[in-house]
């Protein structure tokens, strides 16, 4: 494909917004062909000064708009599995931001629709996955060291929650992206989970289950445990130390810049994941442009997209209900064997 990879990208909200700018100026072999907003006012600020991108309020109208042979979806999570559904009836590939969709038995219609197509379309937007610390834990893992993975021990924390944040986002928006980096890292199913709530924090909205102890369990015996802490006030830090049966390692340390003045240093904090992932991000979009300009697919699959959801569902009732929950998977297509 010699010419410009034409994206449409749906939602020009927060990240919708963001990945406009990378694909018009810092992925190569793209551009924005269209966008779709029910607030349109957003969906013009954002392409303003992007030459060629037609701006609807439809989906539909963006998909059948001309130039159009990709989508970014970045509109919110119940509205991704219309969207992709809509992609796949015209045969488009997809990126779609995390969560696949919210619900498991949605993300399982998804499945099976990519399933009945007998080719992969879309892609799941787990950047992690694209992160140079998270690629260099995965290949230290893999290359095996360490020897056998044990525990992963994850650190998940946001400076604010965004207004109307539950209790549950916690689990299906936050810890979405610690289940799929652990189903990654570990190259294994989770199989269950539990949810311990120490006494909120005093800074957190009021209701908000905030912070949030969440233990998984995997399917060959390790455990994964994340704190998760929305409102913790001073910065976004998310780590992940793997302990293994011949040593340990640990990412999400290294970004800070240290300033060293008269008698004391002072380390920076990122207050946010587009500072903290930005270069994830380029890379995650990067590698989807090139695959999709390629014809193939290469990216976190609507299986992972699948497991995180149902995952995340069961550790929402063992945030509401107590006690430990079981994850229940369908079985998995061939296609994502
Ligand atoms: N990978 C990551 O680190 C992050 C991913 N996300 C994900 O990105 C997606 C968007 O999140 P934000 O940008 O933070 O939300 P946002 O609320 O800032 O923006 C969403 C935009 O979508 C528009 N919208 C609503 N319904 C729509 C529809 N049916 N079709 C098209 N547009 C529609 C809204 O008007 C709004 O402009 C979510 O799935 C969220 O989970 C969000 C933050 C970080
Ligand atoms: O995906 C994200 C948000 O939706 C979520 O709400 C934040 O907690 C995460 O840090 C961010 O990466």
């Amino acid at each position: 494909m010699s010419e410009l990879l034409g994206v449409a990208v749906l939602g020009a909200g927060h990240m919708g917004t963001d990945h406009i700018r990378r694909i018009d100026q810092v992925v190569s072999g793209a551009r924005v062909a269209a966008v779709a907003d029910p607030d349109t006012g957003r969906a013009k600020d954002a392409v303003a000064g992007i030459d060629g991108a037609s701006v609807h309020t439809e989906v539909p109208a963006a998909l059948d708009a001309p130039g159009v042979q990709a989508v970014l979806i970045a509109s919110p999570g119940p509205a991704h599995e219309e969207a992709l559904l809509a992609a796949f009836e015209r045969g488009l590939p997809v990126l779609c931001e995390k969560p696949l969709v919210p619900e498991s038995a949605g993300a399982l219609r998804v499945v099976e629709a990519e399933a009945r197509l007998g080719r992969r379309l879309a892609q799941v937007g787990f950047m992690r996955r694209y992160d140079a610390e998270y690629q260099r834990l995965k290949s230290l893992l893999d290359g095996g060291r360490l020897g056998r993975p044990l525990m992963l021990h994850c650190t998940h924390r946001n400076v604010s929650s965004p207004p109307g944040f539950t209790s549950a986002m916690l689990v299906n928006s936050s810890v979405s992206h610690e289940i799929d980096a652990a189903r990654w890292l570990l190259g294994q199913e989770l199989t269950a989970v539990t949810v311990l709530r120490p006494r909120p924090s005093s800074n957190a909205p009021e209701s908000l289950l905030d912070p949030q102890f969440v233990v998984f369990e995997t399917a060959d015996g390790a455990l994964v445990d994340v704190e998760v802490f929305v409102n913790c006030g001073f910065g976004y830090q998310v780590r992940c130390e793997a302990v293994c049966e011949s040593g340990s390692a640990r990412i999400g340390d290294e970004h800070a810049m240290v300033v060293t003045t008269a008698g004391g240093a002072n380390e920076e904090v990122a207050q946010d994941y587009l500072v903290r992932f930005a270069d994830a991000y380029d890379r995650e979009v990067q590698a989807w442009v090139d695959a999709t300009r390629a014809g193939r697919v290469t990216g976190p699959s609507v299986w992972d997209g699948y497991a995180a959801s149902a995952v995340a569902e069961a550790g929402v009732r063992a945030l509401e209900n107590g006690g430990r929950v079981t994850v229940e998977l369908a079985p998995r297509p061939d296609l994502y064997a």
